[in-house]
């Protein structure tokens, strides 16, 4: 029987991919959009040529690879472009994340994003898991990790749903503002209570 599939999101720093691994590690089978959305832009891929055509050579390394951090300031600075990415990007990614989900062999799949709920991406999933934190720890969080400004994390922030939006959506909520083995516990009980849903309902 096809697994049922899990929808993971949380804004950016709160702690998915932390959660995420540990889901892996307890043996499901799980697809991360942020990856993704890196592999359709791999040289040689279509879509890396279509975002040199429109934003020029300036987003590309001296290896032919995609500058991240560039195209990111060009984005996050500006709506028009960052929706212009999104509509080259998102069907893509889509279609990876469908092609993963068709083969899940686990009893559920997660498909982690960032941005589940903004881009319908929900509907590809049966049960919504929030990774909530305060604002406030996302952004140390995001600011140590990637070392980018409290300006750099803002724009970003004020680009995605909010909390509220967010635990809107919720079925389950995992508050990550402890440590690294609370969280762990957390999706342990999580775990536990998935394997004994149907089709992702008690
Ligand atoms: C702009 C890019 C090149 C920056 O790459 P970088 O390696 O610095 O960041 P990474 O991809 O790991 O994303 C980090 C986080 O930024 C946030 N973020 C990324 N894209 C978006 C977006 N379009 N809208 C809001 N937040 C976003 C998310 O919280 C994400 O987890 C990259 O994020 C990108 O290609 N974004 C467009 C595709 C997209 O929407 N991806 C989100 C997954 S669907
Ligand atoms: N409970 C925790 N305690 C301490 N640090 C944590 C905790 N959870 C996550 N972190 C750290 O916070 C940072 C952000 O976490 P992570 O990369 O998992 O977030 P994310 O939601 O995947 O972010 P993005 O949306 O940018 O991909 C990482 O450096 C991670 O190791």
């Amino acid at each position: 029987m096809k697994p049922w599939t899990l929808g993971l999101t949380g804004g950016i720093g709160s702690g998915k991919s932390a959660v995420a691994e540990h889901f892996v590690e307890l043996g499901v089978d799980l697809i991360d959009a942020d990856q993704a959305a890196r592999w359709v832009v791999e040289p040689g891929r279509p879509a890396l040529a279509a975002i040199v055509e429109h934003f020029g050579e300036q987003v590309l390394q001296a290896d032919g690879q995609l500058n991240r951090p560039a195209l990111r300031e060009r984005i996050f600075a500006d709506p028009t472009q960052r929706r212009w990415l999104e509509s080259l990007l998102h069907p893509l990614i889509a279609q990876e994340v469908a092609q993963f989900l068709a083969r899940a062999q686990s009893p559920y799949a997660i498909l982690v994003s960032p941005l589940l709920i903004e881009s319908g991406q929900y509907k590809l999933t049966q049960r919504v898991l929030v990774v909530d934190v305060p604002e406030q720890l996302q952004i140390e969080r995001t600011m140590r990790r990637d070392q980018l400004s409290v300006e750099q994390v803002q724009a970003i922030l004020a680009v995605q749903a909010t909390r509220t939006e967010r635990l809107r959506h919720a079925d389950d909520v995992l508050t990550n503002d402890r440590d690294l083995t609370w969280m762990k516990s957390e999706v342990e009980r999580l775990h536990a209570f998935y394997l004994t849903l149907n089709g992702g309902q008690s």
